[in-house]
């Protein structure tokens, strides 16, 4: 019998190991990796080109056999998103964004939800991985707000990368999350943008890749509101360490 898993991670490493020896040859790239900020390389987001590399978001999923696992790659050049691949490996679903040329999954273009009212939306978000009470006490606070809005539903896949894929294509109307890292959404960000949607900070403001909150959802109405309702709180972000001048 074929072995889901194994082909999954085949897939995932191959990915991983592409964006690796392009990097290589492309020598002037920087690399910001889940598993390379944990072996103590630094995150820092520079202007200079930078793979922001995620190989397997969905870690809990992947160990659990739950099927939602993707590999995530996004590009930045000015701090600025140029591309981003999101590869839900189970769904064998490959969606990319280049920068003005549309957000695709499988080569068929991804539009937005055009749903303006809260109570007709459903909204993806995540429990995380931290378990303070504090931050438990303030996750459950913002999502009971959303719920009792009301709104349709609330969901979450267990990847950031795939729920903001879902968001591109229409399926959920927002995502929002405190506590994933650049890698979590970097290259879901522009897949989002790319399909029409709007990101922004939990607090209203601009995304900012680093802080490790955010909002993606099919128009600004609806992450506004949203924002309305959640308990925000300021995870370590991911340059405390790395912060440079320029
Ligand atoms: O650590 P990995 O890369 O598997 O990804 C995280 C997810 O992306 C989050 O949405 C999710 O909430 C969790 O924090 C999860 O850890
Ligand atoms: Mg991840």
């Amino acid at each position: 019998m074929t072995d889901l898993w194994q082909n999954a991670m085949d897939h995932a490493v191959a990915l991983a190991r592409k964006a690796g020896s392009v990097s290589v040859c492309l020598s002037f790239c920087l690399f910001i990796g889940e598993e390379s900020v944990a072996a103590g390389e630094p995150c820092v987001l520079t202007d200079n080109p930078t793979w922001i590399v995620d190989p397997v978001d969905g870690t809990t999923n992947f160990v659990h056999g739950y099927p939602f696992v993707a590999v995530s790659i996004g590009f930045a050049v000015n701090r600025k998103l140029e591309f981003g691949v999101v590869y839900s490996c189970i769904e064998d679903k490959m969606y990319t964004a280049r920068k003005g040329q549309g957000a695709f999954c499988n080569g068929q273009l991804l539009n937005v939800s055009d749903q303006k009212e809260i109570s007709q939306s459903i909204i993806a978000t995540e429990f995380g991985s931290n378990r303070d009470t504090e931050v438990v006490d303030k996750i459950f606070s913002s999502m009971r707000k959303i719920l009792c809005l009301p709104i349709h539903g609330i969901r979450g896949v267990g990847t950031a990368a795939t729920n903001m894929c879902l968001v591109a294509s229409g399926c959920v109307e927002a995502y929002y999350e405190i506590g994933i890292h650049c890698w979590d959404i970097a290259a879901g960000a522009i897949i989002v943008t790319e399909a029409g949607g709007v990101l922004m900070d939990v607090d209203g403001g601009p995304l900012d890749l680093m802080s490790r909150r955010v909002v993606a959802a099919n128009n600004k109405i609806i992450a506004e509101r949203i924002v309305k309702e959640i308990d925000a709180f300021t995870p370590l972000r991911d340059d405390a360490s790395t912060e440079t001048e320029d």
